[in-house]
């Protein structure tokens, strides 16, 4: 299945040790869940949330969502046992933080076999290999850890991001050469829905496929940040007509809104009618 066909508008973090949390995701409208093992998860319960994610997984009922488990890096004492326990239980996907090179994912693949695999972006290394690391066989998605990158960074928060920009171009063009899916990191501030919006916003224009959350109050306005805008799909509409129109009377170029519609524009158009039928089909 290509991946990029599926929503991956909303994408919320889980700590996997509160079941009341695992058990209220059942019912929101997101297209992906991350059962967090990792920085959602004290240390004191880092055993034991593997022992209530694999139950609360294992009774199942998150329906179309993708279930994602994000485990402890193998540089820590629970990495290597998150990975063993993770390959036994009902999910569609792990992911693996802090990856800084092609041979963490080996080394998770050793351990998880065929199961996809989803890689944090959140290192200057990783920034750096994100090319390669992106062509690793069993790689599905990347996802942006912009609070552990600006951490490394050393950087200030800006509403505009701009000490993140590199990183964030170097995960996107490595993610789309290889057709992966990729998702902005979270916006920390979640009684911020203005602010939550406009990074959003920005996450779309720049290429993001969703944004990771963090609190069920971020759902809505990422669902509506990164769906197709009405008049995104009536132009969508229109282009592809007018393309067909102007092929059927045997010219390579039709003109929309006193704009250029060539073949490629009409790629995009379908892109979008088709992101806007699989939106439709999840939330039925
Ligand atoms: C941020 C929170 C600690 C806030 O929790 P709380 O004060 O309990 O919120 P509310 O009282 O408003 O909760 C209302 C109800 O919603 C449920 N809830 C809250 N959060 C979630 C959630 N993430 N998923 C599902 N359900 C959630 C509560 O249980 C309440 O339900 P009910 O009692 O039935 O009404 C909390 O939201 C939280 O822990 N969020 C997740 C934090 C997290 O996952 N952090 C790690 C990921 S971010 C990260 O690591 C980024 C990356 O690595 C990087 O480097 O950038
Ligand atoms: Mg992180």
């Amino acid at each position: 299945m290509d991946m990029r066909a599926r929503p991956f508008r909303s994408v919320l973090y889980i700590p996997g040790s509160k079941p009341r949390a695992l058990d209220k995701a059942r019912g929101l409208p997101v297209d992906a869940v991350i059962f967090d093992l990792e920085d959602a998860v004290s240390a004191s319960e880092k055993v034991s949330a593997r022992e209530v994610l694999a139950q609360q997984l294992q009774q199942g009922g998150y329906g179309a969502r993708m279930r994602i488990v994000r485990i402890n890096g193998f540089d820590t004492k629970w990495g290597v046992a998150d990975a063993r326990a993770v390959a036994q239980m009902d999910c569609d996907a792990v992911l693996l933080p802090k990856v800084s090179s092609l041979a963490d994912l080996d080394a998770l693949a050793e351990i998880t076999g065929d199961l996809p695999i989803w890689a944090m972006m959140e290192t200057p290394r990783g920034m750096l290999n994100a090319a390669e690391i992106a062509r690793h066989p069993k790689l599905q998605g990347m996802v942006m850890g912009t609070n552990d990158l600006a951490k490394e960074l050393q950087t200030r928060f800006r509403v505009d991001r701009m000490p993140l920009m590199a990183g964030l171009g170097l995960c996107l063009l490595a993610a789309k050469a290889e057709g992966l899916v990729i998702v902005d990191g979270v916006y920390n501030a979640f009684k911020d829905a203005e602010g939550l919006a406009e990074e959003c916003r920005q996450g779309r224009d720049m290429g993001f496929d969703g944004k990771t959350l963090i609190h069920p109050a971020q759902v809505d306005v990422a669902n509506t940040a990164f769906a197709p805008s009405e008049d995104e799909m009536d132009l969508a509409r229109r282009q592809i007509a007018a393309f067909d129109e102007a092929e059927a009377a045997g010219q390579g170029v039709a003109v929309v809104d006193g704009k250029i519609v060539e073949n490629l524009h009409v790629v995009t158009a379908r892109e979008i009618i088709a992101k806007a039928d699989a939106i439709a089909a999840v939330s039925l």
